[in-house]
Parts: C-alpha cells; sequence; structure tokens
C-alpha cells in the first residue's frame, strides 16, 4: 500500500481519475481503462475503472470540499478521507477479510485507492431484492465483535488506545450524526423530511418528554463515550455482501465511540428492511439480528478471555455486565436511527419505495412507534428475541 501526499487538492474527473490510474501502475500497460462515476451515497465521488480485457477493476473514492448531497453551500472538511482509509487499514488488522484492499492514498487529494467490489451487492439493494444473504449477520458479528474489542481499553495499552483516539478524531462528521441523527428528528426544524401524512406521529414524537430524556441520554454518551473504534455510520448501504461474502465499506464516520453504536445502527437497518417485506417474509431478518448478537458475544467473550490486557477482566460477572451494558446500548441506538430514518433528512429506500403510498405511512408509523419504543424500553428489551414480538405487535396497531 502507498502512501502519498501531493500539494493541491481537485476534484478528479472520469479522464483524470483514467490519468491518475496510469501513473499508479496499477494496471499492466496493454490495458483498455474505461472510468465511469458510480457515487450514489450522500457525500463523496466514487469511481469505477475497469480493464475492457481483463474485467479486472479497481475504486477510487475522493472526498470533495463540500457534502455532494446539499452542494456547495455545506463545506465539508476533506479530513474525512484520512479517517476512512485509516480505519479501513486498522480494520484490517482484525478482519482482513471484511474489508475492501486499499491500494494507494493521497491525503492532499483526499483520494482512497481500493479493491472493487462490483462483484458483490450493497446489501440494502440485495435484501430489497429478497435475498436471504446467508452469512451477513455470521460476518458482521465478526466484524463487530473484533474490531470493537481490539481497539478498546480491553485490548490496548491506555497510551496506545489515546493515541487511536486522538487519530480518529473527527469532530466535523460527529456532528453530522449529532445533529442529524440524535438532534434534528426530535425538533421542529427545517431539515426534517416527512411526508404530511405522518405529521400527528411525528408530533407526538417531538411532544414525548420522557423520549426526548432517553434520546439526550444517548447522544450524551455517543459525544463523551471513547470505548471503542466504531465505524460510525454502520446501514446495509455501507456493507456489501453475496451469498458467500461480506465486505464493511465507507467508515469515513469512524471514531472513538460507545461499543453499542454500530450495533445498534445495523439491527435498526434489519428491522427498516423488514417493514418492507410481507410479514411472511420477515423472519430472515430477525434470525440476522439474533445470529449479529451471538455471533458477537462469541467473539468478544472468546477475544476477551483470550487477549485481554486489563486485568479486571478477570474479575467474575466484568464480561457479563459490559455485554449486559452494549446490548441496552445498542437498542437504544437503533431505536434512534429507526426514528431519524423515518423523518430526518437522510431515508433509507427501504421505506421510502414501498408503494403505495397508503401501504408507506403504515410502514412509516410503524418504524417510528417501535423505533420509540426501543428507546424508552432499552433496559426491559435484554434479548434480540424480543425484538420480534415488539415489531410484530407494532405492526398489528
Ligand atoms: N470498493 C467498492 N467497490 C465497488 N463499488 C463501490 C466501492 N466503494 C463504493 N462503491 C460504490 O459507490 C457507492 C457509494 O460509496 P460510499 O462509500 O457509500 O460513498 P459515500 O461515502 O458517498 O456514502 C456505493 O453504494 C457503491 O455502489
Ligand atoms: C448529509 S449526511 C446524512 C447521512 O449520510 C451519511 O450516509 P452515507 O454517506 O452512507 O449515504 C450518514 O448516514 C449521514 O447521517
Amino acid at each position: 500500500m502507498t502512501v502519498s501526499k501531493s500539494s493541491i487538492y481537485e476534484p478528479l474527473t472520469e479522464n483524470t481519475a483514467v490519468a491518475l490510474t496510469v501513473r499508479l501502475q496499477l494496471f499492466e500497460d496493454s490495458s483498455v481503462l474505461t472510468c465511469k462515476e458510480i457515487g450514489d451515497g450522500n457525500l463523496n465521488l466514487v469511481f469505477h475503472i475497469k480493464d475492457q480485457l481483463t474485467n479486472n477493476g479497481i475504486i477510487i473514492k475522493q472526498a470533495l470540499p463540500y457534502a455532494k448531497v446539499i452542494g456547495e453551500s455545506w463545506p465539508l472538511t476533506l479530513d474525512r478521507a484520512r479517517i476512512e482509509s485509516s480505519a479501513l487499514l486498522k480494520q484490517a488488522e482484525v478482519v482482513p477479510t471484511l474489508v475492501p484492499k486499499i491500494f494507494y492514498t493521497d491525503e492532499s487529494l483526499a483520494i482512497t485507492v481500493m479493491e472493487d467490489l462490483s462483484h458483490l451487492q450493497i446489501s440494502r439493494a440485495a435484501l430489497l431484492d429478497g435475498k436471504d444473504l446467508p452469512l451477513l449477520s455470521e460476518h458482521i458479528g465478526e466484524f463487530l465483535a473484533k474490531t470493537l474489542f481490539y481497539t478498546s481499553d480491553y485490548a490496548l495499552d491506555p497510551r496506545k488506545k489515546k493515541q487511536l483516539v486522538k487519530q480518529f478524531s473527527n469532530p466535523d462528521l460527529c456532528k453530522i450524526t449529532e445533529d442529524f441523527v440524535f438532534t434534528d428528528p426530535f425538533f421542529d426544524v427545517e431539515s426534517n423530511n416527512f411526508e404530511e401524512e405522518l405529521r400527528t406521529d411525528v408530533e407526538r414524537i417531538w411532544n414525548d418528554t420522557h423520549l426526548k430524556l432517553e434520546v439526550a441520554k444517548l447522544k450524551q454518551k455517543f459525544l463523551t463515550s471513547a470505548e471503542a473504534l466504531v465505524h460510525g455510520d454502520l446501514h446495509t448501504g455501507s456493507i456489501f455482501a453475496s451469498e458467500s461474502k461480506t465486505k464493511v465499506i465507507d467508515p469515513e464516520f469512524a471514531y472513538y465511540g460507545p461499543l453499542g453504536f454500530d450495533i445498534g445502527h445495523f439491527f435498526a437497518n434489519l428491522l427498516l428492511n423488514s417493514l418492507s417485506r410481507a410479514e411472511e417474509n420477515r423472519e430472515v431478518l430477525f434470525k440476522h439480528i439474533e445470529t449479529t448478537w451471538a455471533v458477537f458475544t462469541r467473539e468478544f467473550t472468546k477475544a476477551w478471555e483470550n487477549d485481554s490486557l486489563e486485568v479486571f477482566t478477570k474479575v467474575e460477572g466484568y464480561l457479563e455486565d459490559v455485554l449486559s451494558q452494549v446490548f441496552e446500548d445498542a437498542i437504544g441506538y437503533a431505536g434512534v436511527e429507526m426514528i431519524r430514518r423515518t423523518i430526518g433528512l437522510a431515508h433509507v429506500a427501504d421505506l421510502d419505495t414501498i408503494e403505495p403510498l397508503e401501504r408507506r405511512i403504515e410502514a412509516k408509523q410503524t418504524a417510528l412507534a417501535i423505533g420509540s419504543e426501543l428507546v424508552k424500553k432499552k433496559k426491559e428489551i435484554t434479548d434480540p428475541n424480543q425484538l420480534r414480538s415488539y415489531a410484530a405487535a407494532f405492526a398489528h396497531q
């Protein structure tokens, strides 16, 4: 992997992306390269370069100095490209098969050149196509356990861990989460985005003091609890998958945060997908949630028993206590994610593509009801099994 620091930033075009690829000698001299910008996320450019002779490809991801979805009126730090490539490299130390390979980075150009994963499918799209992705939760459970445990104080010398906290200080991207995930959806502000038919449900949320108190505590934990290097935006659009492979991409929101944060986001996005399906097709999503938690606890426990540096990890009851707090936090964060994806700035296709409107509104009302319940009842929900009955109860209201 080459790391470079050239001097001047400029956004790539399809032509200059090819020129850069040639300069980096990532293909044979005989190759016939084509390039297409394929970015469909909210923030960055993504170029797919392909050799027409061999069909081999690479991806060049470049941060723009603003949020792509809004435009130049919303400046955004280029440092997110450094965070993303450093997080991918850190994750590769413990789960090399679950993240794309990095070939080259250039901090000044805000560029990461990585493995082309287009033989896989973004898991949100695959789940929307009705695919089961049988290994998704096994792989994500392992990803979560290993990336979280091995970047935490349980596994690291506290001085090394504090260096990492500094390296992954990501204030501008965290501010996006603080605003658009934790704050705006719970107040009557302009950035929110919901159908008028949802107004009564949304006003119920804005007026629910119990809910807002619990969201305030979850936000405070997000702001202050530097437990482990979290991905920071682990939704199903950040995971490529097939029947046999899983790769987690896009950790530009990575920072030191609460252990339950990524787990909650993944649970929420599975629950949101379940609402896009007929009831008889939802079981696979609940199974994915159960497997994720089972594999997470299995792998986290193994790592705790074999690789802990912290002397207190030998104390009876400590691991169980940590795991139950992680689960409670995950349930709370899942609830917040479900609410913000329904009425906040950034939506999910799982809900937005439901037709006709009447069914879409019903699914969104259910998402808001389940989300609120998860936040408020996070202490009472102690097993992923219970999510099935919560979801069923609200679907029938
Ligand atoms: N390594 C990759 N291989 C193939 N396609 C990719 C890769 N990384 C990103 N993409 C494509 O680009 C899209 C946007 O990438 P993403 O990292 O999510 O960008 P953003 O940060 O803007 O959300 C993905 O949905 C996927 O279609
Ligand atoms: C305008 S940022 C909103 C939203 O976008 C990010 O998602 P992604 O870049 O993966 O599409 C993240 O979830 C932010 O909260």
